[in-house]
């Protein structure tokens, strides 16, 4: 339920306009409460527009997003890329009014990403950004209470108000034409990394690791598949929906390209002051029993090798937020993070911040964590650029959103691939160390392809 008493969206553009001086434009955000929508079906029902579509859902709150259309594009192409992106973020918060007091996860939230690197070069990737956000022109909110629609506009002292409510509630007849009936697409073929390159790939990491130059390295190989047919989004959506009930769920849809991704790793979340990053690193696959399933997490929870990927991520996590935090608390040993096909080594980091920092700050103290990319920071980050035969894009990278008071959350965009028309292109990587053995790492990777390759109706190789 709206906090206030319910005011119509026409009565809080009324509200808004009536305030305005002549020829004052002004950004705002209206919201109202609807009726139950999946949003899954609402993010399928634009599929045809050439609107921008972010879909965002995270299972720890329960909460899903989906942005349609942008009335406004943040993108930055510059060194300082999450600077930039937070001085453009505050200057539109600046000039922005939310009509009534909005509840959580509701009114101007900016919905987005990054690349892993500070640029992107590749054709395959021409169309993302080094920094790409968009606040949607309306967004459903779903959550435990219910159903929002936000729409962000700006209008002027003299909009014609009730003309603008009817645009603006025209997703209804969208919605109401949905076609349910398209056919799935059937994986034709796959290519990735030969065997050998990878196994030399995985030698060369370990050797340069052994001469005391690198800690511990992320490396990661693609895999191409291409389709009978163009890839039908929302049957891969719903697949996810589904099945993948442990881990966030994202959609970057450029029209005929879109990065998806399914991650059980958060980078940091924000509310008010306080803090929640997640160290997770170190895997093994899921038991076909319950009995086997509890020995295989105890092996993993008793690995050395495991043990040393994941302690480089608790360390630098616990370094780059310490200094900004009146409290942290971190527990002494891993748990077992389960999935569906594989599970982790899992360590919650919480603090409470000195003050309120914001979400871009910290996502440029921590991107990359050793998860992704590897310790010492810049010697790995060199490595995986000198070394591993592809462009990472949006793999690996942050995205997520951050709305109007500064609360935000970034998960890591691995189980991804970027999609399109009929190809698909998956990432997998996996944390090298001095033990690594190139034929595990690549049973590991093979792993990590599963949720998003059986959600796009393949099977893993
Ligand atoms: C790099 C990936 O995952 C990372 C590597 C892991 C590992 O090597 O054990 C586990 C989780 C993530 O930190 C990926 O899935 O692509
Ligand atoms: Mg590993």
């Amino acid at each position: 339920m709206l906090k206030t008493k319910q005011l119509t969206i026409n009565e809080q553009l009324n509200k808004v306009k009536d305030q305005l001086s002549d020829g004052e434009q002004k950004n705002v955000s209206v919201i109202e409460e609807i009726n139950e929508i999946n949003p899954v079906d609402f993010f399928a029902a634009f599929e045809a527009t050439d609107m921008h579509r972010v879909f965002w859902k995270d299972v720890t709150e329960n909460i899903y997003f989906v942005g349609i259309g942008a009335h406004e594009k943040f993108q930055t192409n510059t060194q300082d890329r999450f600077q930039s992106m937070k001085e453009q973020w505050d200057k539109y918060v600046q000039n922005v009014q939310v009509a009534i007091d909005a509840v959580k996860g509701t009114g101007p939230i900016l919905l987005g990403g990054f690349s892993f690197n500070q640029n992107i070069s590749s054709e395959k990737w021409k169309k993302f950004r080094p920094g790409m956000m968009v606040l949607p022109e309306m967004m459903l909110t779903v959550n435990e209470e219910g159903c929002y629609m936000t729409y962000n506009l700006s209008i002027t002292s003299s909009t014609n108000v009730s003309r603008t409510v009817r645009e603006l509630k025209r997703w209804k007849h969208q919605i109401s034409g949905l076609n349910d009936n398209q056919d799935s697409q059937t994986v034709k073929s796959t290519k990735s990394l030969d065997y050998r390159n990878w196994n030399q790939l995985i030698l060369d990491a370990v050797e340069t690791i052994k001469s005391g130059k690198l800690g511990k390295v992320v490396l990661a190989r693609e895999l191409e598949a291409e389709f009978n047919q163009d890839i039908n989004l929302k049957e891969v959506l719903k697949r996810l929906d589904e099945d993948e009930t442990d881990s966030y769920i994202y959609i970057f849809d450029l029209g005929q390209d879109s990065f998806i991704s399914v991650t059980p790793e958060r980078l940091v979340s924000v509310r008010e002051n306080e803090l929640l990053s997640t160290c997770l690193a170190g895997t093994i696959s899921r038991g076909e029993t319950e009995e086997e399933d509890d020995v295989l997490a105890w092996s993993l929870l008793n690995d050395e090798k495991n043990l040393s990927e994941h302690q480089y991520v608790v360390n630098m996590i616990k370094e780059a937020i310490e200094p900004l935090t009146k409290s942290i608390s971190i527990p002494d040993k891993p748990v077992i993070y389960p999935l569906r096909s594989l599970q982790h080594l899992y360590t919650p980091v919480k603090a409470t911040m000195k003050e309120t920092i914001s979400i871009f700050d910290l996502i440029e103290k921590l991107h990359p964590t050793p998860a992704l990319g590897g310790e010492p920071r810049e010697l790995a980050m060199e490595f995986i650029s000198s070394h591993e035969p592809f462009e990472r894009g949006w793999y690996a990278a942050p995205i997520g959103w951050v709305d109007y008071q500064g609360n935000g959350e970034f998960a890591v965009a691995i189980r991804s691939a970027l999609i399109s028309k009929n190809e698909a292109t998956l990432f997998a990587g996996c944390g090298i160390v001095e033990e690594s053995d190139p034929e595990a790492e690549y049973e590991e990777t093979k792993l990590k392809f599963t949720p998003m390759l059986e959600a796009l109706g393949g099977v893993s190789r």
